[in-house]
Protein backbone atom coordinates (compact mmCIF):
# COMPACT_ATOMS: atom_id res chain seq x y z
CA UNK A 1 0.00 0.00 0.00
CA UNK A 2 1.41 3.61 -0.99
CA UNK A 3 1.94 6.36 1.56
CA UNK A 4 -1.03 8.60 2.21
CA UNK A 5 -4.09 6.30 1.30
CA UNK A 6 -3.76 4.53 4.83
CA UNK A 7 -3.94 7.66 6.28
CA UNK A 8 -6.65 9.35 8.28
CA UNK A 9 -6.63 12.75 10.39
CA UNK A 10 -8.15 13.31 13.09
CA UNK A 11 -7.93 16.91 14.73
CA UNK A 12 -4.81 19.22 14.27
CA UNK A 13 -2.78 16.77 16.54
CA UNK A 14 -3.93 13.18 15.51
CA UNK A 15 -4.23 11.95 19.36
CA UNK A 16 -5.43 14.05 22.24
CA UNK A 17 -3.60 16.90 23.84
CA UNK A 18 -3.36 16.83 27.58
CA UNK A 19 -2.32 19.95 29.52
CA UNK A 20 -0.40 18.25 32.14
CA UNK A 21 0.82 21.22 33.83
CA UNK A 22 -2.03 21.23 36.64
CA UNK A 23 -1.03 17.54 37.39
CA UNK A 24 2.48 19.30 38.20
CA UNK A 25 1.09 21.89 39.92
CA UNK A 26 -1.24 19.77 41.89
CA UNK A 27 -4.24 21.77 41.22
CA UNK A 28 -6.05 19.65 39.10
CA UNK A 29 -4.07 16.08 39.98
CA UNK A 30 -6.88 13.81 39.55
CA UNK A 31 -8.79 15.18 36.06
CA UNK A 32 -5.09 15.40 34.59
CA UNK A 33 -4.65 12.17 35.57
CA UNK A 34 -8.10 10.75 34.36
CA UNK A 35 -7.39 12.24 30.32
CA UNK A 36 -4.03 10.97 30.16
CA UNK A 37 -5.32 7.42 31.13
CA UNK A 38 -8.65 7.32 28.46
CA UNK A 39 -5.78 8.47 25.74
CA UNK A 40 -3.64 5.52 26.81
CA UNK A 41 -6.48 3.25 26.82
CA UNK A 42 -7.96 4.16 23.29
CA UNK A 43 -5.24 5.65 21.55
CA UNK A 44 -2.07 4.38 23.61
CA UNK A 45 -0.54 7.65 23.23
CA UNK A 46 -1.21 11.04 24.27
CA UNK A 47 0.34 15.03 23.89
CA UNK A 48 1.87 16.09 26.97
CA UNK A 49 1.97 20.36 27.05
CA UNK A 50 3.73 21.67 30.23
CA UNK A 51 5.07 18.24 30.72
CA UNK A 52 8.01 20.02 32.71
CA UNK A 53 11.18 19.16 30.64
CA UNK A 54 12.41 22.12 29.99
CA UNK A 55 12.59 23.20 26.47
CA UNK A 56 16.11 24.64 26.34
CA UNK A 57 17.14 21.21 27.56
CA UNK A 58 15.03 19.55 24.82
CA UNK A 59 16.73 22.16 22.33
CA UNK A 60 19.85 21.40 23.17
CA UNK A 61 19.77 17.60 22.90
CA UNK A 62 18.27 18.26 19.13
CA UNK A 63 21.60 20.44 18.61
CA UNK A 64 23.85 17.93 20.27
CA UNK A 65 21.85 14.80 18.06
CA UNK A 66 22.05 17.11 15.27
CA UNK A 67 25.95 17.65 15.69
CA UNK A 68 26.95 14.34 16.36
CA UNK A 69 25.03 13.26 12.87
CA UNK A 70 26.33 15.48 11.11
CA UNK A 71 30.11 14.56 11.70
CA UNK A 72 31.43 12.16 9.31
CA UNK A 73 30.64 8.16 9.13
CA UNK A 74 34.25 7.36 10.32
CA UNK A 75 34.04 9.32 13.25
CA UNK A 76 30.56 7.78 14.64
CA UNK A 77 31.64 4.60 13.52
CA UNK A 78 34.14 5.14 16.22
CA UNK A 79 31.25 4.39 18.66
CA UNK A 80 30.13 1.36 17.13
CA UNK A 81 26.76 -0.66 17.89
CA UNK A 82 27.76 -4.05 18.85
CA UNK A 83 26.73 -6.33 16.80
CA UNK A 84 23.98 -8.24 19.47
CA UNK A 85 21.14 -6.38 19.67
CA UNK A 86 21.04 -7.34 23.40
CA UNK A 87 23.83 -4.48 23.78
CA UNK A 88 21.65 -2.19 22.48
CA UNK A 89 24.40 1.73 22.72
CA UNK A 90 26.08 3.45 20.45
CA UNK A 91 25.63 4.20 16.78
CA UNK A 92 23.89 2.40 14.03
CA UNK A 93 24.38 3.28 10.77
CA UNK A 94 21.29 3.43 8.44
CA UNK A 95 19.55 0.33 7.57
CA UNK A 96 21.19 -1.54 10.39
CA UNK A 97 18.49 -2.02 12.87
CA UNK A 98 14.90 -2.84 11.85
CA UNK A 99 12.36 -2.95 14.45
CA UNK A 100 10.27 -6.22 14.24
CA UNK A 101 6.37 -5.71 15.27
CA UNK A 102 6.12 -8.97 16.61
CA UNK A 103 7.46 -10.55 19.73
CA UNK A 104 8.45 -13.75 18.85
CA UNK A 105 9.19 -13.52 15.11
CA UNK A 106 10.79 -16.64 13.89
CA UNK A 107 14.56 -16.04 11.96
CA UNK A 108 13.24 -16.72 8.49
CA UNK A 109 10.49 -14.14 9.15
CA UNK A 110 13.65 -11.32 10.46
CA UNK A 111 15.20 -12.10 7.09
CA UNK A 112 11.91 -11.40 5.08
CA UNK A 113 10.89 -8.36 6.59
CA UNK A 114 14.53 -7.16 6.54
CA UNK A 115 15.41 -7.43 3.09
CA UNK A 116 11.76 -6.15 2.02
CA UNK A 117 12.73 -2.53 2.73
CA UNK A 118 15.10 -0.68 5.14
CA UNK A 119 14.68 1.62 7.86
CA UNK A 120 16.91 4.60 6.27
CA UNK A 121 17.78 5.81 10.01
CA UNK A 122 20.57 6.32 11.86
CA UNK A 123 20.55 5.94 15.95
CA UNK A 124 22.75 6.79 18.76
CA UNK A 125 21.61 4.45 22.18
CA UNK A 126 22.58 6.16 25.89
CA UNK A 127 21.83 4.30 28.82
CA UNK A 128 23.04 5.03 32.15
CA UNK A 129 26.49 4.80 33.41
CA UNK A 130 27.48 2.13 35.78
CA UNK A 131 25.30 -0.54 33.63
CA UNK A 132 26.81 -3.95 33.57
CA UNK A 133 24.24 -5.43 31.26
CA UNK A 134 24.76 -2.94 28.88
CA UNK A 135 27.83 -0.22 29.31
CA UNK A 136 27.52 2.35 27.13
CA UNK A 137 29.45 3.16 23.72
CA UNK A 138 31.43 6.98 24.09
CA UNK A 139 32.83 8.36 21.70
CA UNK A 140 36.61 8.31 22.79
CA UNK A 141 37.78 11.18 24.81
CA UNK A 142 38.30 14.22 22.88
CA UNK A 143 36.39 13.35 19.93
CA UNK A 144 32.95 15.76 20.23
CA UNK A 145 33.86 16.96 23.84
CA UNK A 146 30.98 17.35 26.15
CA UNK A 147 28.26 15.34 23.74
CA UNK A 148 28.42 12.45 26.75
CA UNK A 149 28.01 15.04 29.17
CA UNK A 150 24.95 16.58 27.64
CA UNK A 151 23.49 12.77 26.67
CA UNK A 152 23.60 12.12 30.17
CA UNK A 153 22.67 15.10 31.98
CA UNK A 154 19.42 14.76 29.20
CA UNK A 155 18.86 11.29 30.07
CA UNK A 156 18.75 11.93 34.01
CA UNK A 157 16.15 15.27 33.40
CA UNK A 158 14.02 12.24 31.16
CA UNK A 159 14.25 10.31 34.24
CA UNK A 160 12.54 12.94 36.39
CA UNK A 161 9.51 13.26 33.87
CA UNK A 162 9.12 9.63 33.68
CA UNK A 163 8.27 9.72 37.60
CA UNK A 164 5.91 12.64 37.27
CA UNK A 165 4.45 10.60 34.30
CA UNK A 166 4.23 7.12 36.38
CA UNK A 167 2.34 9.05 39.17
CA UNK A 168 -0.37 10.37 36.64
CA UNK A 169 -1.04 7.23 35.38
CA UNK A 170 -0.74 5.64 38.96
CA UNK A 171 -3.70 7.79 39.90
CA UNK A 172 -5.63 7.42 36.74
CA UNK A 173 -5.47 3.54 37.53
CA UNK A 174 -6.90 4.20 41.15
CA UNK A 175 -3.66 3.12 42.48
CA UNK A 176 -1.17 5.09 45.30
CA UNK A 177 0.27 7.74 43.43
CA UNK A 178 3.91 6.39 44.43
CA UNK A 179 2.39 2.76 42.88
CA UNK A 180 5.32 2.76 39.62
CA UNK A 181 8.06 4.81 41.45
CA UNK A 182 9.40 1.24 43.55
CA UNK A 183 9.57 -0.41 39.81
CA UNK A 184 11.16 2.15 38.26
CA UNK A 185 14.62 2.65 40.97
CA UNK A 186 17.11 1.29 38.89
CA UNK A 187 16.62 3.73 35.45
CA UNK A 188 17.07 0.99 33.11
CA UNK A 189 16.20 3.34 30.46
CA UNK A 190 17.18 4.18 27.08
CA UNK A 191 17.55 7.86 25.49
CA UNK A 192 18.27 7.46 21.47
CA UNK A 193 18.95 10.13 19.40
CA UNK A 194 17.44 9.27 16.19
CA UNK A 195 18.03 10.63 12.60
CA UNK A 196 15.87 10.01 8.90
CA UNK A 197 18.72 11.47 6.54
CA UNK A 198 16.63 13.09 3.49
CA UNK A 199 15.39 10.28 1.16
CA UNK A 200 13.25 10.80 -2.18
CA UNK A 201 9.66 11.23 -1.52
CA UNK A 202 8.91 8.95 -3.82
CA UNK A 203 10.94 5.81 -2.33
CA UNK A 204 9.23 6.81 1.27
CA UNK A 205 5.65 6.81 -0.68
CA UNK A 206 6.55 3.27 -2.91
CA UNK A 207 7.66 2.14 0.08
CA UNK A 208 11.01 1.15 -1.27
CA UNK A 209 12.07 2.53 1.54
CA UNK A 210 10.67 3.28 5.57
CA UNK A 211 12.25 5.70 7.85
CA UNK A 212 11.00 3.33 10.78
CA UNK A 213 8.47 0.40 9.90
CA UNK A 214 5.44 -0.31 11.92
CA UNK A 215 6.31 -1.57 15.61
CA UNK A 216 5.12 -1.06 19.09
CA UNK A 217 7.52 -0.01 21.56
CA UNK A 218 8.86 -2.58 24.26
CA UNK A 219 8.64 -1.03 27.50
CA UNK A 220 6.61 0.70 30.09
CA UNK A 221 6.53 4.37 28.62
CA UNK A 222 8.35 6.49 25.69
CA UNK A 223 8.83 10.18 25.67
CA UNK A 224 8.80 11.58 22.44
CA UNK A 225 10.30 14.73 21.64
CA UNK A 226 10.16 15.26 18.08
CA UNK A 227 10.96 18.51 15.18
CA UNK A 228 8.11 20.06 13.87
CA UNK A 229 8.89 18.06 10.00
CA UNK A 230 6.31 15.42 10.91
CA UNK A 231 5.88 11.71 9.45
CA UNK A 232 4.49 9.84 12.72
CA UNK A 233 1.58 7.85 12.53
CA UNK A 234 -0.31 5.67 15.04
CA UNK A 235 -2.58 2.87 14.14
CA UNK A 236 -5.99 3.38 13.99
CA UNK A 237 -7.78 2.19 17.04
CA UNK A 238 -11.02 2.00 15.15
CA UNK A 239 -9.79 0.55 12.27
CA UNK A 240 -6.76 -1.62 12.51
CA UNK A 241 -4.37 -1.88 9.89
CA UNK A 242 -4.85 2.07 9.06
CA UNK A 243 -3.14 4.86 10.54
CA UNK A 244 -3.81 8.34 12.21
CA UNK A 245 -1.22 11.04 10.83
CA UNK A 246 0.12 12.53 14.58
CA UNK A 247 1.31 16.14 13.68
CA UNK A 248 3.74 17.44 15.74
CA UNK A 249 2.72 19.95 18.08
CA UNK A 250 4.74 22.87 19.56
CA UNK A 251 6.02 22.03 23.10
CA UNK A 252 4.08 19.36 23.53
CA UNK A 253 5.72 15.84 24.17
CA UNK A 254 4.13 12.78 23.03
CA UNK A 255 4.12 9.92 25.58
CA UNK A 256 3.29 6.49 24.57
CA UNK A 257 2.42 3.07 26.35
CA UNK A 258 5.04 0.11 25.45
CA UNK A 259 4.10 -3.80 25.36
CA UNK A 260 5.19 -4.08 28.60
CA UNK A 261 2.67 -2.00 30.13
CA UNK A 262 -0.12 -3.33 28.44
CA UNK A 263 1.02 -6.74 29.58
CA UNK A 264 1.23 -5.42 32.85
CA UNK A 265 -2.32 -3.50 32.87
CA UNK A 266 -3.77 -6.45 31.55
CA UNK A 267 -4.43 -4.98 28.13
CA UNK A 268 -6.64 -2.27 29.33
CA UNK A 269 -3.87 -0.14 28.16
CA UNK A 270 -2.85 -0.35 24.71
CA UNK A 271 0.66 -0.46 23.24
CA UNK A 272 -0.17 0.78 19.62
CA UNK A 273 1.58 0.41 16.61
CA UNK A 274 3.38 3.19 15.36
CA UNK A 275 5.72 4.04 12.52
CA UNK A 276 6.90 6.97 10.47
CA UNK A 277 6.60 7.79 7.01
CA UNK A 278 7.16 10.56 4.82
CA UNK A 279 5.56 13.72 5.88
CA UNK A 280 2.10 14.43 5.42
CA UNK A 281 1.17 17.45 2.62
CA UNK A 282 4.90 17.63 1.68
CA UNK A 283 5.91 19.88 -1.26
CA UNK A 284 9.42 19.31 -2.21
CA UNK A 285 11.18 21.24 -5.00
CA UNK A 286 13.92 18.84 -5.59
CA UNK A 287 11.31 15.68 -4.79
CA UNK A 288 13.20 15.36 -1.22
CA UNK A 289 11.57 14.80 2.31
CA UNK A 290 13.58 17.16 5.10
CA UNK A 291 16.10 15.28 7.20
CA UNK A 292 14.12 14.33 10.28
CA UNK A 293 15.22 14.50 13.94
CA UNK A 294 13.86 12.90 16.87
CA UNK A 295 14.35 11.79 20.82
CA UNK A 296 12.72 9.02 21.97
CA UNK A 297 13.48 8.12 25.98
CA UNK A 298 12.46 4.92 26.53
CA UNK A 299 11.10 3.91 30.47
CA UNK A 300 11.87 0.29 31.57
CA UNK A 301 10.70 -1.44 34.89
CA UNK A 302 13.57 -2.33 36.80
CA UNK A 303 15.03 -5.42 35.43
CA UNK A 304 15.43 -6.87 38.80
CA UNK A 305 11.22 -6.79 39.13
CA UNK A 306 8.39 -9.12 38.18
CA UNK A 307 5.32 -7.87 37.63
CA UNK A 308 1.77 -9.72 37.97
CA UNK A 309 -1.65 -7.88 36.54
CA UNK A 310 -1.49 -4.48 38.22
CA UNK A 311 -4.37 -4.31 41.14
CA UNK A 312 -8.01 -3.13 39.58
CA UNK A 313 -7.28 -4.88 35.73
CA UNK A 314 -8.45 -8.00 36.63
CA UNK A 315 -11.61 -9.33 37.70
CA UNK A 316 -13.87 -12.61 38.19
CA UNK A 317 -15.27 -11.40 34.70
CA UNK A 318 -11.89 -10.57 33.45
CA UNK A 319 -9.40 -12.57 34.54
CA UNK A 320 -5.68 -12.38 34.16
CA UNK A 321 -4.55 -13.08 31.07
CA UNK A 322 -0.98 -13.16 31.67
CA UNK A 323 1.50 -15.30 34.11
CA UNK A 324 3.84 -13.08 36.04
CA UNK A 325 7.18 -12.20 34.05
CA UNK A 326 9.93 -10.43 34.97
CA UNK A 327 11.04 -7.32 33.38
CA UNK A 328 14.55 -8.74 32.04
CA UNK A 329 13.55 -11.61 30.19
CA UNK A 330 10.67 -10.05 28.92
CA UNK A 331 12.98 -6.77 27.30
CA UNK A 332 15.92 -8.98 26.02
CA UNK A 333 13.72 -11.28 24.22
CA UNK A 334 12.26 -8.20 22.60
CA UNK A 335 15.48 -6.85 21.93
CA UNK A 336 17.43 -10.00 20.85
CA UNK A 337 14.99 -10.02 17.30
CA UNK A 338 15.75 -6.34 16.41
CA UNK A 339 19.87 -6.67 14.71
O1 LIG B 1 10.89 9.08 15.29
C1 LIG B 1 9.79 8.95 15.83
O2 LIG B 1 8.98 9.88 15.90
C2 LIG B 1 9.38 7.63 16.41
C3 LIG B 1 10.53 6.76 16.81
C4 LIG B 1 10.07 5.47 17.38
O3 LIG B 1 8.92 5.11 17.31
C5 LIG B 1 11.03 4.57 18.05
O4 LIG B 1 12.24 4.83 17.99
O5 LIG B 1 10.59 3.59 18.66
FE1 LIG C 1 8.55 3.51 18.70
Amino acid sequence: MAGGDTTVRLGDAGIPVVDFGPFVDGSKKQAVADAMLDSFKTYGFVYLKNHGLPQDKIDAMFTWSKTFFGQPMEVKQLAPHPPSGTHHRGYSAPGIEKVQSSIDPDEKEVQEIRAKAPDVKESFEVGREQDDIQPNIWLPDGVLPGFKEACLDFFWTCNEVKFVVLRALALGLHLSEDFFDQYHQTPDNQLRLLHYPSVPVESLEKEKVTRIGAHSDFGSITLLMQDDVGGLEVEDPNNPGKFIAVHPVEGAIAVNAGDFLQRWSNDIIRSTVHRVRAPPNLTSADGMTPDRYSIPYFCSTDFSKTVECLPGTYSTERPKKYEPISALEYIMKRLAVNY
